[in-house]
């Protein structure tokens, strides 16, 4: 972790505002790389908005002991901090839009220090990179060794995000969507349960001020437009896993372990606790 925060470094202090020519700069005359044998897992999360990457890593997390960090947190975090940033990014976020590379790994860099302070070894990497300029800073800094991009009909995205609901207390994340669309034209139909809240979170749910119709169908626009070039950066270099969710949480949690070889390591992790 060390390694990687200070080869971020490396690519961040110069004054030229071009990422992309700093990390290729810098990393012709970087040192070499360390990448321990024993780190644990760096993956990374790629999808759409309301996808459900925040719900899958979390459990992936959880299940393989790395920490989730996800690049929306640390903005909405320096957004509610009302730090020097938080009103120049309160626009942009609220229009959908996305946060400048400089700002972004900035923050990335300060939670990845956190978390080397606090002994972490290795990650998932959740909303990063989401530009052909990040994913080519972070290749330069660390080897990903996989990276699962989910996927979900688009009409059910915007239905999932315009859904989403966070205890204001607890910080939990929660569902009110009830998804049940039909097949078409040979494709199975999706039945998503929604993923309620406990009772003692139900009056303090609020909602993301970039969760608004308009807001979504920007923030999709932009994915297709910004975010989509960097599946095919990672697809051609071997490390994309595509996963199609089979439904709600229940019938694509499984699945999804499945298609990860993990299928196993729950069941020896839960004798083993
Ligand atoms: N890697 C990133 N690059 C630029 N902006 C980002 C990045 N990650 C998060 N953001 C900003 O934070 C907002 C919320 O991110 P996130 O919670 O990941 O949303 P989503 O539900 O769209 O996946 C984004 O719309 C964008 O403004």
């Amino acid at each position: 972790m060390a390694a990687i925060i200070r080869l971020i470094n490396r690519t961040t202090s110069s004054s030229s505002s071009s990422f992309s020519y700093l990390a290729r700069r810098s990393f012709t005359h970087a040192p070499p790389r360390v990448d321990p044998k024993d780190r644990n897992v760096q993956w990374v999360f790629l999808g759409c908005p309301g996808v459900g990457k925040g719900t899958y890593a979390t459990r992936l997390c959880n299940l393989l002991r790395v920490p989730h960090i996800a690049t929306g947190d640390l903005v909405r975090h320096e957004l509610s901090s009302k730090g020097p940033l938080s009103q120049q990014l309160s626009e942009i976020v609220n229009q959908g839009k996305l946060v400048s590379d400089e700002i972004i790994i900035n923050l990335l860099k300060a939670r990845l220090a956190a978390g080397e302070a606090k002994g972490e070894s290795g990650f998932i990497l959740d909303g990063f990179p989401r530009t052909i300029n990040q994913a080519e800073i972070l290749e330069g800094v660390t080897d990903i060794d996989l990276v699962v991009n989910l996927k979900l009909d688009e009409e059910i995205l915007i239905e999932k995000c315009l859904g989403r609901r966070m205890c204001s207390e607890c910080g939990g994340n929660f569902n009110v969507a009830s998804i049940n669309m039909k097949g078409e034209n040979g494709r199975p139909g999706t039945v998503m349960a929604p993923l309620l809240p406990p009772a003692h979170c139900m009056s303090k749910l609020i909602t993301r001020a970039d969760d608004t119709e308009a807001v979504v169908k920007e923030r999709l626009r932009i994915y297709n437009e910004t975010s989509r070039p960097v599946e095919e950066f990672y697809r051609s270099r071997g490390k994309l896993l595509e996963f199609e969710l089979p439904g709600g949480i229940p019938e694509s949690w499984p699945k999804l372990l499945h298609a990860l070889n993990l299928d196993d390591y729950e069941e020896k992790q839960s004798a083993a606790a």
